[in-house]
């Protein structure tokens, strides 16, 4: 067992591969990690169980939900877990000199092997003190992977919550399209950005490499640098484009677009709403359509957007559908989008009125430009046409809150239940190895998180059980649950023989947390004064903190 986790990250006769991060590494933890293994080691006592709880306190952005997100990552790391000879040097150079060899060997020697993880589905809505995952494990070990473990956990739930935020205000059926990896925290954030924005219910992502490492969608328009790269139209040497189904051929494309401009500009519902538009920007266009005449999308907002990027579009979508090709659509990235995307429409719509284009008063409207939630909210108070947004800087950087702020508390040792205090009643740690439930009402919503002592009895469907606030005596509440899901589950055997969740593709952690925003009640949903989702604690496990908390408490003295 030993060798094969060492070896391939093996556990039940099952490969998990490395982290998708080399950086993601032994080494990629806190130095008073590897200090307090060494105390341990040396006090002997680094052999002894500990319990762990991987939590959060508050729900980020104002919000009364979070998606958890980053448990993949997080055991491909403790799959394989091991570290190099270089790597023991470097730790050995790194701590002070009276340090024993024999902790180095004991580094040497070093794996999961012994930790067991347990955590719950990745995806899953997913509320404060809750644990996200509990680590069980020499303490040495489980204290070196707090670190990396809260990082990988972080960064993930806070941005799939953000993009799932996104998708809750853009509404169901527009397209979110993720443009974030100029903008984001260097390649790690851009990469994890588009990963998690996808698990939060983006669509798509501009960036070729997340597409290729985790097979999400690529999408894509072409910059304001393409237009005002053409001075003139003579620079489009081969103007030859063929029809779609290839029976005939438009020996001259930009001539055809001009054409379709005076046709427009004549026309006789949308004579006098322009003139002479920019013809380096028709130039532009229909290149762009002569490299992709199945797919052609013009950004349209380069010199202006109604004189000049709508006409040319519509010269050069209409000459396309001479051939048999249907154009896809425009992206507006300056002004008042709400206003243009209504005027856009508005345009299209008379030309497949005036010309008798089927469809053509559908096209497709993508918005960009330093979108967030508050102007995606701003913009369906005003009314719109868009149909599809490209959101990046705001997304990705997380840009109304900068961290979840997750913390990894010890439970229990050898067996023996510990807790934390704080004058922050927020800040106390709910002790012992526990379970963790989700009930479900009459109406399907569900109504409370319950946690128990790892021994209670499970909640059950049809009969009554106290939930209580952890540490607010009066909030309590009974609930009769019509359906109780267990919370944890092991992703992470250890030596135990404990069978282990599979770890689902991305695809299907992104169709889960579809799923499960979609079963929330909706106050809890709302942007404004959302209704706190209720996270509670047993009668027993509510009894034994309180015993736990005054006996560790020390009594105050007055003088
Ligand atoms: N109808 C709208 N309601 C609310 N906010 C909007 C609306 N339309 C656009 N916005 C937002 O307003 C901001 C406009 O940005 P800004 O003031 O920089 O102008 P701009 O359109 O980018 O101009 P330019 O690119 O010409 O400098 C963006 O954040 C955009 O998302
Ligand atoms: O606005 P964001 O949400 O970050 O989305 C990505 C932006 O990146 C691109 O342009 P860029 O910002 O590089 O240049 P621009 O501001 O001049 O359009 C694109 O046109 C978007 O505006
Ligand atoms: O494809 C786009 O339109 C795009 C991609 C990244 C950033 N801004 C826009
Ligand atoms: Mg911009």
């Amino acid at each position: 067992m030993d060798q094969q986790v060492k070896e391939n990250g093996n556990c039940s006769g099952r490969v998990v591969e490395g982290p998708t991060n080399p950086m993601v590494t032994p080494l990629l933890t806190d130095l008073y990690q590897f200090t307090m293994a060494y105390a341990y080691w040396k006090a002997n006592k680094h052999h002894e169980r500990a319990v762990f709880d991987l939590y959060f306190r508050k729900n980020p952005f104002g919000g009364e939900y979070t998606v958890f997100a980053g448990l993949e990552e997080c055991i491909r790391l403790i799959a394989n877990f091991k570290f190099t000879e270089d790597e023991i040097s470097f730790i050995r150079e790194s701590l002070p000199g009276s340090c024993e060899d024999g902790f180095f060997n004991y580094l040497r020697g070093l794996d999961c092997s012994e930790v067991e993880v347990y955590s719950i589905a990745e995806g899953s809505v997913v509320f404060p003190k809750v644990p996200l995952l509990r680590i069980e494990g020499p303490i040495a070990v489980a204290q070196l992977l707090e670190t990396p473990l809260v990082n990988l956990v972080n960064y993930a739930s806070l941005v799939a919550t953000n993009a799932a935020r996104h998708r809750f205000v853009a509404g169901k059926s527009k397209m979110l399209l993720e443009f974030g990896l100029r903008r984001a925290q260097g390649p790690d954030g851009g990469i994890s950005a588009s990963k998690y924005c996808y698990l939060g219910g983006f669509d798509a992502t501009s960036n070729v490499a997340a597409g290729r490492l985790f097979g999400i969608p690529l999408r894509g328009t072409h910059s304001h640098a393409f237009v005002s790269s053409y001075m003139s139209p003579d620079e489009i040497t081969d103007k030859s484009l063929r029809s779609a189904d290839g029976s005939s051929s438009c020996e001259d494309l930009v001539s055809l677009a001009q054409t379709w401009l005076s046709k427009i500009q004549w026309s006789s519902s949308l004579r006098g709403i322009f003139g002479e538009t920019n013809q380096s920007e028709l130039a532009a266009f229909t290149s762009y359509a002569l490299a992709f005449p199945i797919s052609f999308l013009a950004l349209v907002d380069t010199y202006d957007v109604m004189r000049s990027g709508i006409p040319n579009f519509c010269a050069v979508a209409l000459a396309l559908n001479d051939l048999g090709y249907k154009a896809v659509g425009i992206r507006l990235d300056s002004g008042d989008l709400a206003y243009l995307s209504c005027e856009a429409r508005k345009f299209f719509r008379a030309i497949e009125k005036e010309f008798g284009v089927p469809g053509f008063g559908k096209m497709s409207i993508t918005a960009s430009n330093d979108l967030n939630e508050e102007t995606l909210d701003a913009l369906n108070k005003q009314g719109h046409e868009v149909d599809a947004y490209g959101i990046g800087t705001y997304l990705v950087t997380c840009y109304a809150q900068a961290a979840l702020g997750c913390v990894f508390k010890l439970v229990e040792i050898n067996n023996q239940p510990r807790i934390k205090l704080s004058e922050d009643v927020s800040k106390v740690s709910i002790p012992c190895k526990k379970r963790s439930y989700r009930l479900y009402g009459r109406e399907g919503y569900p109504l409370v998180d319950i946690m128990t002592g790892e021994n209670e009895p499970s909640p059950k469907v049809g009969e009554r059980i106290l939930c209580r606030h952890p540490f607010n005596e009066s909030k309590r509440a009974y609930v009769v649950p019509q359906q109780v899901e267990e919370l944890l589950k092991c992703y992470w055997p250890g030596s135990s023989d404990k069978p282990r969740e599979d770890l689902p593709p991305l695809k299907d952690i992104r169709d889960r947390c579809i799923k499960q925003l979609e079963r929330m009640r909706p106050d809890h949903m709302r942007r404004l004064n959302p209704t706190p989702y209720k996270v509670s604690v047993s009668a027993k496990l509510y009894d034994f903190i309180h015993f736990l908390w005054l006996n560790e408490a020390p009594v105050g003295e007055l003088q």
